[in-house]
This record gives C-alpha cells, sequence and structure tokens, in this order.
C-alpha cells in the first residue's frame, strides 16, 4: 500500500475510534512515522479534495465520508458541514438537522431539546441555512423567529401572533389580522420557548403539524393551508410532563449536548471562534497568555456556549481597553482581563494536565488569533447588538482624555461600562449562574466572605436572609474594603443608637468584621460595623416608618365652635377619628392660642407632619414658628372651607405624602407658603439611587440605568446616601416639592410612602430594570397625554389636570376596593378631563339613563365616588352632577379587574 493510502486509512480509522476531527501528530503516532511526513501527506489529501481540514491549533483533518446524508447535497462545503468538522459533539445533531430538512416532500416538523445558551436558535437558524443551500426552499423564503415566552401572560395574544386573529376574536381584535405561520409560507417558523404555548395554542398548532391546514382565531369556517416547517425549541426538561405531548407529536426531536460534555478540543474550537469574532470586529489580532487560555478551557460554564461567548467579549473588552489607554503595542488578554469565575478555570490544571498540553503549545506563552487566517464560518445570522462596542470605548477613552481626567481614573470609569454593558446577560439567567454573574462586579472572595457571613447571621440571628441582601452586602462589602485601603476614613453618626437598639445584630457585625478583616487583611474602622448591623435588621428600612402613620391635621379657627363643628363633618365624612381641632375665641390672646397649638402639633405628629388648616390672620404664621421652634414639619393652608378640609383629611387617612396634599391644593389660591425653601420648579421626572454612602453603589446604579435607559426620557438620576435617616427623609421629601420621584434603587431596603422601591439585587440580577423601564414609559406615556391634552382642553391645563385625575381615580379604587384594567385608566382620565373641560366651560352635563335607579342600587360607590372628586371640584370651581358622578362611577365599576366590590 502506498504510504498516502496508508495516512488516509489512519485517518479513517482514528476518526471511527474517536468519533472527532484527527490532528497529524496522532496520524504519525499510530504510523510510527516522523510527524512532518504525515503532515506532507495530509496536505496533498486536502488538496486533491479527498479529505477536509480545519486550521487551528492542532490543524485537525476528517475523511470525507460518502455514505452520508452530506452526498445528498451537491456542493459539500456548506456552512452545516464547517461546523460539524470542528464540533464533532454535534455531529449527530446535524446529521438529524439535514434528515429532517431534506425529508420529502417539505421536511419534518423539529423540536430542538437543550439547556439555556447551547445553540438552539444558532441551531435553527443553521438549518434554515441548509435548506436553502440544499435548494430545499428558495433563497428568498422566509425564516420567522417568535418567542413564546415574550407574551407568555397573554395566551391569546401569543395564539393571535402566530395563528393569525379573525375580528371580534376578542375585545380588541378591531380587525383581521395575519398570523406569522401564514407569513412563513414557503419557508420555516421558529418558536422558541415553545413550551410556553397555552393549551390550545398546543393544539392548533398540532393540528397544523397533522394536518398542514390551520384556522386564525376567531375564525370557524375558513381554513388556511401553507407550506412552513416547524422548528420548535425549548430549555424544558424533556421528561417533564410540559413536555410530553410535544415529545409525542413532534416527529423529529434533536438535543443539543451542553458545553460540560464536550470535548476539550471542541471547547478549544469555540474559544478560537469566538476571539477571532472579536479581532475580525477590531480588525486586529488578539493575543491571549497561555494561563488566560487554559482558565477559558477549564473553568466552569453553566450557562454554556452563549455564556463562553460573553465571557469571551467581556475579556477582549478589557484587554482592549488596556490596549488603548495604556498605548501597549499589542491586544493581549491576560488573567487581570478574565471575569473571576474564569481565573478559577485555572484550578483544575493538574486534573487535565495532559490533554491541555497537547491542545495549548506548551513552548507559548502568548498565543495570537487573526481574524483573517481561518475566517470562522459564519454560523450565526443573529445581528449582534455589540457590533459598535469597541468604537464606543474608544470614543468615550478620547472624550475622557481630553477632559483631562487622571489616567488611572479613566481605566475606572470605561471599566464600569463595560460590566454595566455586560450586566444585560444577567437578566436572562438562574438564581445559581446569577450569583456567579455578580462576581463579574465582585470579587470571588468577597462573595465567599458574604455567604460566610450570611450563614453566621442566619444561625446566630435564626432569621433566614433571601437573596436580595446577598448583593446589597456584596456591594457594600467590596465598597468599603476599597476605601478602607485606600484609608478613607469611615463614621457612622448614629453608631451608638444603632448600638443600643440592635445589640445581636451589632455583635454579629462585629464577628463579620473579624472574618473581612482576617480575609483581606484589613483594619475596619469601628463606624463600619454601624452599616453593617443595618444589614442584618430583618425590617426593611422603613422611611416613612410604619405605612399605617399618617399625616397630622390639625383645624384651627377663630369663633367657639368653628373648628369643632368642622373637624367633626371632617371625621364623620372621612369614616376616621383623623383630624383634630382648636377652637379660639375671640378673646384669646395670640400667644396663648400659639402655645396650645404648639402642643397640640408635637402631639400628632407621627414623623409625617402636620397639616394646619386655619382661616385667616396670625394663625397663618404658627407652622413656620412651630416648625423653627421643634423641627417639626408643618404646612399651612388658610381660609380653609369645609369642603377643603375635608379633602385634605381624606387625603391623609389615605396615607398620602404631606407634600402632595399641601401641592394639591396650591392652586386654590389659599395657601400659606410655609417653611419650604422653594426651589426653582422643574417638574422633572427623577430616579434616586441610595447607598449607606451615596457614592460608591448608588453612583454605580446611576450609571447602570443611565447606560441602560434610553436618552429619550428626559430624567434625571439623583445618587443619595441613607447615612441618617432624616437627613435621606428631608431629602426625598425636597426633591418632591419639585418632581416626580419615579422610584428609589438600592442596596438597602427603603420604604418611602408612594415610592416604588426596586433593590440592587434585583437590578443586578433580577427584572429590576424592566419593573424600571416600565414604570418610566408609563410616566412618560402620561406626560405624552398631558401635552396632546393641552392643545384639546379650552379651559383647563391639561398637563396639570393628568396627575390629579390620576390620583382621584387611586383614590376611588383604594376606597371601593377596585382595581381598574390597565388599558381603560387612560380612557377614564379622558373622560374626566374632558368632562371638567366642559364643566369649567359652563356647557351642561349629560343625562345618565335610569340614574335614580343606578343611585339606588350602588348607593356606596356614588358617595365615595363624588366623595374623591371633591378636590376637583375645588380646584377647578366646578360642580360635578349626579349624572356625571355616576357616568364616572359607572367605568369605574364595569373596569374593575377584582373579582368583588
Ligand atoms: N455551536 C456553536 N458554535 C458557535 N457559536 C455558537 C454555537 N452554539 C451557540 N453559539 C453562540 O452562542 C450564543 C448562544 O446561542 P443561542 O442563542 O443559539 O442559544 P440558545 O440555546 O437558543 O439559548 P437560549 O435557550 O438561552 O435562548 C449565540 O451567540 C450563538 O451564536
Amino acid at each position: 500500500m502506498k504510504k498516502i493510502d496508508q495516512v488516509y486509512d489512519a485517518l479513517v480509522q482514528l476518526e471511527k475510534k474517536f468519533n472527532r476531527g484527527i490532528s497529524a501528530y496522532e496520524v504519525s503516532q499510530v504510523l510510527k512515522n516522523d510527524r512532518a511526513n504525515v503532515s506532507r501527506y495530509l496536505n496533498i489529501l486536502y488538496i486533491e479534495n479527498k479529505i477536509l481540514k480545519a486550521e487551528g491549533r492542532p490543524v485537525l483533518y476528517s475523511s470525507l465520508k460518502k455514505d452520508e446524508v452530506i452526498t445528498v447535497v451537491q456542493d459539500t462545503k456548506n456552512s452545516v458541514d464547517e461546523i460539524t468538522l470542528r464540533q464533532q459533539s454535534l455531529q449527530i445533531p446535524i446529521q438529524q438537522a439535514k434528515a429532517a430538512i431534506l425529508y420529502p416532500p417539505r421536511g419534518l416538523h423539529t423540536l430542538i431539546l437543550g439547556e439555556t445558551g447551547v445553540g438552539k436558535s444558532m441551531f435553527a437558524e443553521l438549518m434554515y441555512q441548509f435548506a436553502i443551500e440544499a435548494k430545499v426552499i428558495d433563497t428568498e423564503a422566509p425564516f420567522i423567529r417568535f418567542n413564546c415566552a415574550d407574551y407568555a401572560d397573554n395566551p391569546q395574544l401569543v395564539m393571535a401572533q402566530v395563528f393569525g386573529v379573525k375580528k371580534g376574536a376578542y375585545t380588541g381584535a378591531d380587525k383581521d389580522k395575519e398570523g406569522l405561520l401564514k407569513k412563513a409560507d414557503g419557508g420555516i417558523l421558529f418558536l422558541d420557548e415553545v413550551h410556553r404555548l397555552s393549551p390550545q395554542g398546543q393544539e392548533m398548532l398540532f393540528t397544523y403539524i397533522d394536518t398542514g391546514v390551520f384556522r386564525s382565531l376567531g375564525e370557524t369556517e375558513k381554513t388556511i393551508q401553507v407550506e412552513v416547517q416547524i422548528i420548535a425549541a425549548t430549555t424544558e426538561d424533556p421528561q417533564s410532563h410540559l413536555l410530553n405531548t410535544f415529545t409525542r407529536r413532534i416527529p423529529m426531536i434533536i438535543t443539543l449536548p451542553p458545553l460540560r460534555e464536550k470535548s476539550l478540543a471542541e471547547r478549544y474550537y469555540l474559544i478560537e471562534y469566538f476571539i477571532k469574532k472579536e479581532s475580525k470586529r477590531i480588525g486586529k489580532s488578539v493575543y491571549v497568555n497561555r494561563n488566560s487560555l487554559i482558565s477559558l478551557l477549564l473553568y466552569d460554564c453553566p450557562n454554556n456556549i452563549g455564556q463562553l461567548g460573553s465571557d469571551i467579549q467581556l475579556s477582549c473588552a478589557k484587554a482592549f481597553v488596556n490596549y488603548k489607554s495604556n498605548k501597549e503595542e499589542y491586544i493581549l488578554i491576560t488573567q487581570s482581563d478574565l471575569p473571576q469565575h474564569v481565573k478559577k478555570g485555572m484550578m483544575r490544571i493538574n486534573e487535565l494536565r495532559d490533554e491541555i498540553d497537547q491542545l495549548v503549545n506548551t513552548k507559548c506563552d502568548i498565543l495570537r488569533f487573526n481574524f483573517r487566517e481561518d475566517v470562522a464560518p459564519n454560523i450565526t445570522s443573529k445581528p449582534s447588538d455589540n457590533e459598535d462596542f469597541y468604537d464606543a470605548i474608544e470614543k468615550k477613552l478620547e472624550d475622557l482624555k481630553k477632559s483631562g481626567i487622571e489616567a488611572e481614573e479613566i481605566n475606572q470609569i470605561i471599566n464600569i461600562d463595560i460590566e454595566s454593558h455586560f450586566q444585560k446577560y444577567l437578566g436572562n439567567l438562574h438564581e445559581d449562574i446569577r450569583i456567579q454573574e455578580i462576581s463579574k462586579i465582585v470579587d470571588v472572595e468577597v462573595l465567599e466572605t458574604v455567604e460566610e457571613i450570611l450563614r453566621l447571621a442566619q444561625n446566630k440571628l435564626e432569621r433566614k436572609y433571601d437573596k436580595k441582601i446577598y448583593y446589597g452586602l456584596a456591594l457594600h462589602i467590596h465598597g468599603f474594603i476599597e476605601r478602607v485601603k485606600k484609608g478613607v476614613k469611615i463614621y457612622h453618626p448614629k453608631l451608638n443608637l444603632i448600638r443600643v437598639e440592635y445589640p445581636d445584630e451589632f455583635l454579629v457585625a462585629m464577628e463579620s468584621v473579624k472574618i473581612i478583616d482576617k480575609k483581606f487583611h484589613v483594619q475596619t474602622p469601628l463606624d463600619e460595623i454601624g452599616y453593617l448591623t443595618l444589614f442584618f435588621t430583618s425590617n426593611p428600612l422603613d422611611i416613612d416608618g410604619d405605612e399605617k402613620i399618617k399625616v397630622g391635621i390639625l383645624v384651627i379657627m377663630h369663633g367657639n365652635t368653628t373648628a369643632s363643628s368642622m373637624v367633626d363633618v371632617c371625621n364623620t365624612l372621612v369614616g376616621a377619628h383623623h383630624a383634630a381641632a382648636l377652637d379660639m375665641p375671640l378673646s384669646m390672646k395670640p400667644l396663648d392660642m400659639y402655645e396650645l397649638a404648639k402642643k397640640q402639633i408635637v402631639k400628632l405628629d407621627r414623623g409625617r407632619g402636620v397639616l394646619l388648616l386655619v382661616d385667616m390672620g396670625s394663625l397663618t404664621n404658627f407652622g413656620d414658628m412651630v416648625y423653627e421652634e421643634t423641627g417639626i414639619i408643618v404646612k399651612t393652608i388658610d381660609m380653609v372651607s369645609t369642603p377643603i378640609a375635608v379633602d385634605a383629611c381624606r387625603k391623609a387617612v389615605l396615607g398620602r405624602d404631606i407634600n402632595e396634599i399641601y401641592e394639591s391644593f396650591k392652586d386654590i389660591g389659599c395657601m400659606n407658603k410655609g417653611f419650604v425653601k422653594k426651589i426653582k420648579m422643574t417638574n422633572k421626572n427623577i430616579i434616586i439611587t441610595a447607598c449607606f454612602t451615596g457614592e460608591g453603589a448608588s453612583e454605580r446604579l446611576k450609571s447602570i440605568i443611565e447606560e441602560k435607559l434610553s436618552n429619550n426620557y428626559n430624567i434625571e438620576i439623583i445618587p443619595l446616601n441613607i447615612l441618617n435617616r432624616k437627613g435621606f427623609k428631608a431629602s426625598i421629601n425636597q426633591y418632591k416639592e419639585n418632581h416626580k420621584i419615579l422610584a428609589i434603587v438600592s442596596t438597602v431596603d427603603i420604604h418611602v410612602n408612594d415610592i416604588p422601591f426596586i433593590s440592587a439585587a434585583e437590578m443586578i440580577a433580577g427584572d429590576g430594570m424592566k419593573y424600571l423601564e416600565d414604570i418610566v414609559k408609563e410616566e412618560e406615556n402620561y406626560v405624552k397625554i398631558g401635552k396632546s391634552l393641552k392643545n384639546h382642553l379650552k379651559y383647563i391645563d391639561g398637563e396639570k389636570i393628568i396627575d390629579e385625575i390620576r390620583h382621584t381615580i387611586s383614590d376611588i379604587e383604594s376606597l371601593l376596593n377596585l382595581k381598574i384594567r390597565d388599558e381603560a385608566v387612560i380612557g377614564i382620565i379622558l373622560h374626566v378631563s374632558f368632562l371638567l373641560d366642559k364643566l369649567k366651560g359652563g356647557g351642561k352635563e349629560t343625562t345618565f339613563e335610569g340614574l335614580i335607579h343606578y343611585k339606588d342600587q350602588f348607593n356606596r360607590e356614588m358617595i365615595i365616588v363624588k366623595n374623591c372628586c371633591i378636590s376637583l371640584e375645588n380646584k377647578y370651581k366646578i360642580d360635578i352632577g349626579e349624572n356625571e358622578l355616576a357616568y364616572i362611577c359607572n367605568m369605574m365599576i364595569s373596569n374593575n379587574e377584582n373579582e368583588a366590590l
């Protein structure tokens, strides 16, 4: 046998045995021949098109197997084959995929199973590419992707998207709409997370799979016939009952293996592929030192290829910054550029040293990857949202340099940017993976310390802590160790108070500090113990105190009984003994009255301030004077009438904030401005980020939010410290004066009445950002509606009225225990705005048919609606008649989501 044939045979045998590509070295070992010679023969075989070759270290060869499905396709070198060659674990899935595509007459519907990040979406696209290359479908054929989890809480919408909808099928379906299944005619419909389809949706899908026809939602007669191959995917466990029906009824099941089941050679290929991808984007070679490459090969990567890719991107980005800002000669990834959890990979080197030495040249300390050499096949057509990432870093670097910032600081800023950029990958992770991911922000040692400290606290305090505290504590400890190391002084003004208030937690904090000192070789100042203690207290930091605590109301009027009788009316109508009265006989001296008022205010204040309702004269100055003397927030409304008093009292009972109640009477013209310093009104929406110091974590939260929130929103983010609750509360109140606070995002649980709270944990590893965006979008939506109302209303200000009506609606909701459907709220707001404008312009009320009967039936509801509308009536000096009240009442009740009234 000729030498060249022996080489070919040996290659085929080895390939059979190992089921992967084979290196020249391995062939030379079998033939006991010189490796250079074998290499030469392999190259000849390659040039003669008898074998395939994949560049890499080492170069791998494989034979062309003629008996495989591969031969069905005329052009043997298609994108699918390029992948199989280097990714042996995909060989069987790829054969299945080819069979599914080529199966006559129009392929087999397919279900792809696999953990998150194993490449299901990519695989579906690959099948589509293959179908085109194999000429099974037209080059222009559609590939439509739909994630069934996107609208999972609205199964009807999911079905409508997929199958289309007939006009009138459900409320809101006001015209016929074509579904994706129709749009994909002649091509492929990829349904990701298919197990999220409702049972009805599944049945519709199976009907199509079985018969080739389907009906739009709500259609009873007409069927639609299409030629679409369905590729479905799911991360669900194939054994789960959710998947039973799918696996029974979808003919081709393809399982993609997780990364941990792939060979190291295959993982090497993937690493090479991802680094070359980055190299291509930067337009330069990327160098990696040997240890970093080994770490990438060995680290635990539960989120599979997707995570491997993003970890490599993150490392490249850091190396790129280093190259740019330090004017390095080339882009080099070293251990310091790797995320902590990747670095840990190096620890497994002893288990796998031989295999690693074979893969990664022992003589090379640094390896070069260049996109021009063996350009990696373009195996995904998904556009990358990181495309301009390097440009953005470069630009920011330039800008920072120009502004004269020190190099070290520039590096810090950019690194924060990079890390926040990669935060988005955290959103999809499972809980245990999220914990690993936070290590991109915080050192792994810190995380281990947090775990140890929390175990200690749980045991000692016999209390369970949830995940939220884990993240908050990690960010906090990370920050304070840095400060201690830099020698920055830490000061806690309330140390002693905290020690007395929380003795057990204080002891745990002291023990925790011992652990920290030992681990990080620092000497933590005593004041820090004060901060740590607060993390262990079981209750969230409740800035307003008990939610039940309300703003106090004190009515002072001239006359023997004026105030008491007004207060009687208020308390009776509001249904609570909340307001207090002081009658001031005409003979009484103001100074005596002042002393009485001061005592009463001190008694009424529970920490949320007191609203002083007075008629006239010297009484209007009492508020300022009491504030000066006692520090209690007092706001005064003068020339008060009974309806105003009732309204103020109701708002206080509903738990409204003092500023808000005060503001709501502002335009009535009976306000004494009180002690509050006037800041220029901006009316801007703001978000508060907070942490104990107001520097580290809150600044970082700010930058994370800024990074993610679209610039289109006119929102300011303000970092504050919670060092001192009173100070924090005062700042919040100050901001409330002129701004709307959309949310507070903080490392510590803080409850401020009426303001949504998002923990740092939710922000970093949960749905916090989405929640925040929803809040922002909703607010911006109202701003837009207000602007457009401005053009439509003649007599009242459309921009101002929106918030007032929203308050009225939420008062009614809370008193009647209703929850108005979201989509109906805007309709009610518009109705009430136009109504107020009409009444203000002297228009007549519209008759409500059957008013008398309606009032009988909904007596209590009508009274509450009337009461809640008083503030609108007061403000606009109008009278909302019973007919109109009945309309409002009816709209509210009929749009109620809650079960019972
Ligand atoms: N075999 C592969 N070769 C190269 N890149 C791959 C491979 N498999 C996946 N990737 C890349 O990994 C990333 C994640 O893949 P993909 O989104 O397809 O995974 P998935 O299983 O659909 O994940 P999920 O279930 O989370 O949606 C993508 O950027 C994809 O291009």
